[in-house]
């Protein structure tokens, strides 16, 4: 029976009052279900948990709520809350990212239960919302639940504050959200039973839940099983954050914040700090919210002075370990900070509490990262498959002083989200496995400037976000190995135990397809990845074969290594879109020749249609070609050639066509990097004054202020004797103006490495992995490094320098 409760005095509307308002994770879930109890709604019924409220609760405050929410759940992609409406969602974690991507998966329609280990929502810490967050947030209704929400220019909000405001709307959508719950494991189906979880404790009800979706949030440190997390290290950078009572009078609101001050921007502020405190920082950063929050990044020098550290360690590990630190130093040493850096206006500084009930400041080396190779995985056990997906700090952990975390976190929210959607349609595994980790690889790159600013038409589709996002520039056939259908043991396990039996059986089966393709033809005899591909013979052996363009390859000269490899690189380039990885004349690296021809041979093994579009060129000559041709098996038939007319390869222009900004010669992709919108060889990077070989994030460069097209850069080491060095300006002129200005290159830089990378992992072979971990790291170094410039011209706070030096 339907009851509208319309009466002011109506005992559900004080209850729903006191739900909004609650500002305990306990508060919010008693007052939900003791609003449930008053309009006779039972919180299992999840799926119609919402609709019944909103139609037993005709409240004008919380109709204001319900307009919003169904504005959201309007949107077409959910379909009417059908879109996912078989799929049952189990998500780990009950931070701002898991939350936001259960509400996201409840407007899909799927049964949601999340667990949270913390008994309570007890994070001060304050996080910086890039503009899309805080409009998301306030479609949520964020503002009614916090009044305080981004009033005036305010982009900043307490952790516990935001999980207060996702965690009533997970609640009102009929997501189960249990506290006090710690996920342990999965537990592979059995009998009639699909996936579950190990949980603690084991007797709790979500044990029984059975789901079809794993959604990953349990943050930095939580990697589950079957993921390999990578950790990026940079030069040592010590954080601190305090958390002072915020008493929320006239005088404390007039303080102004301190939206973060760098060091290189105010040096005599940093100068007189350290005269008067002893405390020597890189940067400070100060917001007034639930608490006065500060965070700020120490030198280790002063914090062994101040007895904060006790003694000194090469290893952060052991530096920081709490037996190594004095805490009462460090409350001192935070509270002298934040004293100073506010001019003294917050006389009385209390800390608050943290979940420990103890004062909350903290230290820690956030110089570490943790990014997880993959988004997402599909494992399949007696018939039952599961999707897996991380989000949130658990996918990619933030570079904190870009106070990028929350924001990149709601990205990876909706992006897992949309696959879910996938998942729920029936869209094959593998094609939403290529499409998310497609989506992926954008992650790292974005900003506030490179996505969309039309926040009114956010949605889970990435379309609406990213600026340009390429949803298939992964292949299905490059996810395989996320696809796990082994009975017996988790994919994590095996990969360690079969590394490098993998690597050998890969370099051989890589070896023995390239012998039979290559065979027949004169002067060429396969039996290594360098010396003999040397000739450059084999690479026109295997396109002749393959008939990807009309060679005459009884013409070519054994001798002219240079003519054949350049004539190979640019059909190869051409016909398959693997650009040349080499130099025609340099020496053959094996790795880099491995990972060439493993993409040759991706590319071969697909059929015709899936291969460049560029195999359209054939013509009848090709056909005369084929007559010629040794005998192959079936599959390995080359492809009938259509009938147009080639276009000729033009030997002349090297590799694909870059050049490098220092030498001027042509630059191939591994040996290519990138600083300042200059692309230049590795070699080539060095300081202009010393002549030391430069790494990306450990140098500095300055510009001729005189010359108006910035044609001169100057490079140099970062420091001297603790002196930024002078340099004399490079006489180095662009070849292509395009490059001047052109700050989106880093990132096609990227994604272009990013390909190759992953056509390395592909191969499972050790050397190519370790290799190509560097590579992503100095690729990880070359983002931070962009997203640095760009801070510093547009003035924001800049972390200190030695972060990004390797
Ligand atoms: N100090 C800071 O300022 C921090 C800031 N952040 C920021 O918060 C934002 C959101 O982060 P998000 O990705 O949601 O991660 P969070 O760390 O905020 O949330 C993850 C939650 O999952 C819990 N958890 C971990 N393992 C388990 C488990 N096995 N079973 C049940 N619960 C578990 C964690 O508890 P527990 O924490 O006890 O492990 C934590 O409460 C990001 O911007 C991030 O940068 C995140 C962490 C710290």
């Amino acid at each position: 029976m339907t009851q509208t409760i319309q009466s002011p005095v109506n005992p559900s509307h004080a209850v729903f009052e006191l739900f909004v308002q609650a500002q305990t994770c306990q508060d919010v879930k008693q007052h939900f279900a003791e609003l449930c109890r008053k309009l006779h709604v039972d919180p299992k019924n999840s799926r119609s948990l919402y609709s019944t409220i909103k139609e037993r609760l005709n409240f004008w405050k919380a109709k204001a709520l319900w307009a919003k929410l169904d504005k959201r759940a309007s949107q077409e992609l959910y379909q009417q809350g059908t879109a996912c409406i078989n799929n049952k969602c189990l998500v780990l974690g009950a931070g701002p990212c898991g939350l936001r991507t259960a509400i996201e998966l409840a407007l899909l329609g799927a049964q949601v239960v999340v667990l949270e280990k913390r008994e309570k929502f007890s994070r001060n810490n304050v996080l910086h919302l890039w503009p899309f967050t805080i409009y998301d947030l306030r479609e949520l209704g964020a503002k009614m639940f916090y009044g305080k929400f981004c009033s005036g220019s305010l982009d900043h909000i307490s952790i516990r504050q935001l999980q207060l405001i996702l965690l009533k709307v997970c609640l009102l959508l009929g997501v189960e959200v249990h506290t006090a719950v710690e996920f342990q494991g999965l537990k592979e189906p059995s009998g009639e039973n699909g996936w579950r979880a190990k949980i603690e404790p084991p007797s709790h009800p979500a044990a029984a839940f059975q789901f079809d979706v794993f959604i990953s949030a349990g943050g930095g440190r939580f990697v589950p099983d079957g993921f390999q997390h990578k950790e990026l290290r940079g030069k040592l950078a010590i954080g601190i954050t305090a958390n002072f009572i915020n008493g929320n009078t006239t005088a404390e609101a007039q303080v102004p914040e301190i939206s973060g001050v760098a060091r290189i921007f105010n040096q005599k502020f940093f100068q007189q700090l350290l005269s008067q405190t002893a405390i020597d920082l890189e940067n400070i950063v100060y917001y007034r919210d639930d608490t006065h929050y500060f965070v700020m990044t120490a030198k280790k020098k002063s914090l062994l002075e101040r007895g904060v550290i006790l003694q000194d360690f090469n290893d952060a590990d052991q530096l920081l370990a709490p037996g190594n630190v004095d805490h009462v130093a460090l409350c001192l040493y935070a509270h002298d900070a934040a004293y100073f850096s506010t001019g003294g206006q917050l006389p009385d500084l209390q800390f608050a509490q943290n979940h420990a009930r103890k004062p909350d400041v903290a230290m820690f080396d956030f110089t570490c990262m943790h990014r997880s190779e993959n988004a997402s995985l599909v494992r399949e056990r007696r018939g039952k498959k599961l999707l897996i997906a991380l989000v949130g700090d658990c996918l990619v952990e933030p570079f904190w002083p870009l106070g990028t975390g929350i924001a990149r976190g709601f990205l990876a929210a909706f992006d897992a989200a949309w696959m879910v959607r996938s998942w729920g349609m029936g869209v094959p595994h593998l094609k939403l496995l290529a499409e998310r980790e497609s989506i992926y690889q954008l992650l790292s790159q974005t900003t506030t400037d490179n996505t969309s600013k039309v926040y009114s038409k956010y949605s889970i589709d990435p379309k609406t976000r990213y600026q340009s996002v390429n949803l298939s520039s992964i292949q299905t056939h490059q996810v395989q190995h996320l696809y796990d259908a082994d009975k017996s043991r988790p994919t994590s396990t095996r990969q360690k135990e079969s590394g490098s039996r993998k690597s050998v059986s890969g370099y051989e089966e890589l070896l023995k397809w390239c012998q039979k393709h290559t065979t027949g033809h004169k002067n060429v005899k396969i039996n290594d990845f360098t010396q003999s591909w040397r000739s450059g013979l084999a690479l026109c052996a295997l396109i002749h074969h393959f008939q990807l363009h009309p060679i005459d390859i009884s013409s070519l000269d054994e001798s002219d290594s240079v003519h054949n490899n350049q004539l190979a690189f640019k059909i190869l380039q051409k016909e398959l879109g693997i650009p040349p990885v080499m130099s025609p004349s340099g020496q053959i690296d094996k790795l880099s020749m491995v990972l060439y021809l493993t993409q040759i041979k991706d590319a071969l093994s697909l059929p015709p249609k899936g291969r460049h579009l560029s195999l359209l060129h054939f013509n009848e000559q090709s056909n005369t070609h084929h007559a010629s041709m040794p005998l192959v098996s079936p599959e390995d038939r080359p492809v009938p050639p259509p009938a147009s007319v080639p276009e000729p390869i033009e030997t002349g222009i090297e590799g694909n066509g870059e050049l490098c900004y220092f030498c001027g010669q042509t630059m191939y992709v591994v040996e290519r990097i990138s600083a300042e919108a200059k692309f230049f060889h590795r070699s080539c990077f060095t300081c202009h004054h010393c002549g030391i070989t430069l790494r990306l994030g450990g140098y500095t460069f300055d510009k001729n202020t005189g010359d108006e097209d910035l044609r001169f850069l100057r490079f140099g080491c970062l420091r001297v004797d603790g002196q930024n060095r002078s340099f004399k300006v490079r006489n180095v002129t662009f070849r292509d103006k395009k490059m001047l200005t052109s700050r989106v290159r880093p990132v096609f830089t990227l994604a272009d490495s990013m390909d190759a990378l992953r056509a390395a992992l592909a191969l499972s072979i050790v050397q190519a992995l370790s290799a190509c971990l560097f590579l992503q790291e100095e690729l990880l170094l070359l983002a931070e490094d962009h997203r640095r410039r760009t801070r510093l011209r547009t003035g924001e706070v800049l972390p200190p320098t030695g972060l990004a030096c390797p």
